[in-house]
């Protein structure tokens, strides 16, 4: 397997990498590092480059003798992409078409690619299984869904063979704690809870106490990076096994309420988080919880955190490690 992995430079894509490197795979991260840290790869051969450069994608499929795509790169701010909307359907629809295009006329048909919870919108059951209803609140999610249909067609037509991984809430940190999530600036809520633990950031802004959920704020799904992972390692050998194209959903199927969450980071982290209500933030939806049976049943998955606390100590053992993130 010599395996390109666009936007392995980033939080999840550096995760998924090292866990890439144990298959005895060839492992080339393709970044260009907009909002990647190259001091996340450790091992693997490093190309700095855009999704948009044919040029240089051609000459990375053709030197490392490329077989199969694990596709990370792409913006992924719910918040930003109702403000930006042109760069998001611009970096993540137009970007991946190029990336298609290159693989397939490079005769490269295996894609593993980061889909997400966002795809759903606001459904009305309240666990999400793979076959409902897909209407995305966000540019964001939109962005994500219009892929996954290209992908669905490109299928059918050119014999692309991919998986599209929905993930819910990624989070958590690699134990080894040198390598975890460095947004900049950061969106995600628990690394703000942490850095607010820390003094490294002002009140965490609680956005939004009146949704309809047991405590007033959002329920979200929080999964381990390295449980997500695991998943693109078993989805890329079912590829190289002949299983044909796929959708899973990705998540512990436990949802936990903005505040809970915030008692879990000062249960685990001994401190007070400051925090304040502020204003609910645009296409933010109330409750995304994850079905994730078929990627069990099907591919074997078995996430080995389920307990929010311990996810919340591997993220704050990365925070205490590194306060500022791979520039300290
Ligand atoms: N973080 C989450 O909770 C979450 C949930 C669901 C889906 N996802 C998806 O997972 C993927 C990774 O997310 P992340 O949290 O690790 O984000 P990230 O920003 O840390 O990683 C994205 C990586 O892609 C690179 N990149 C972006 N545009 C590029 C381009 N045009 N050319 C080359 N490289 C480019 C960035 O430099 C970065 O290294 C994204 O596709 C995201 O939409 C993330
Ligand atoms: O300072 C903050 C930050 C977040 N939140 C809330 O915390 C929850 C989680 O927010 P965040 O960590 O920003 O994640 P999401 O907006 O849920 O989006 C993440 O999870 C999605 C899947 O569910 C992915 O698709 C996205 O890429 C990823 O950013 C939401 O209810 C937010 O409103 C706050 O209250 N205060």
């Amino acid at each position: 397997m010599n395996i390109l992995v666009t936007g392995g430079a980033g939080y999840i894509g550096s995760h998924t990498v090292r866990l890439l490197e144990k298959t005895g795979g060839k492992v080339v991260v393709y970044d260009n590092l907009v909002t990647g840290h190259k001091e996340a790869i450790k091992n693997s051969l490093f190309v700095e480059g855009d999704i948009f450069d044919s040029e240089k994608l051609t000459d990375t499929l053709k030197r490392f003798d490329i077989s199969s795509v694990v596709h990370f790169a792409a913006y992924s701010l719910v918040g930003v992409s109702m403000v930006n909307p042109r760069e998001y359907y611009h970096n993540n629809v137009v970007g991946t078409l190029n990336l298609l295009d290159v693989m397939l006329a490079n005769g490269v048909n295996k894609l593993v690619f980061s889909s997400t919870a966002a795809v759903y919108g606001e459904p009305e059951t309240s666990l999400i299984t793979e076959e409902i209803a897909k209407n995305p609140t966000n540019v964001y999610g939109r962005t994500k869904l219009i892929m996954e249909n290209v992908m669905a067609d490109y299928s059918r037509t050119y014999g692309l063979n991919y998986i599209a991984l929905r993930y819910f809430n990624a989070c958590g940190a690699d134990v080894a704690g040198d390598i975890g999530e460095d947004h900049q600036p950061e969106t995600h809520l628990i690394p703000l809870v942490l850095k607010a633990c820390l003094g490294k950031t002002d009140k965490l802004k609680i956005f939004g106490e009146d949704y309809p959920t047991t405590d007033g704020t959002c329920v979200r799904d929080y999964i381990h990076v390295n449980d997500l992972g695991q998943a693109h390692v078993l989805a890329l050998k079912a590829l190289y096994n002949g299983h044909g194209s796929a959708v899973y959903n990705l998540g512990n199927g436990n949802g936990f309420t903005v505040k809970e969450v915030i008692e879990a980071a000062e249960a685990v982290t001994g401190l007070t988080v400051p925090k304040e209500i502020a204003p609910r933030r645009a296409g933010d939806p109330a409750i995304l919880v994850a079905g994730s049976q078929k990627i069990r049943q099907e591919l074997g998955w078995q996430p080995e955190y389920t307990d929010i606390n311990k996810i919340i100590e591997t993220a704050w053992h990365w925070h205490q490690q590194n306060p500022d993130g791979f520039a300290g």
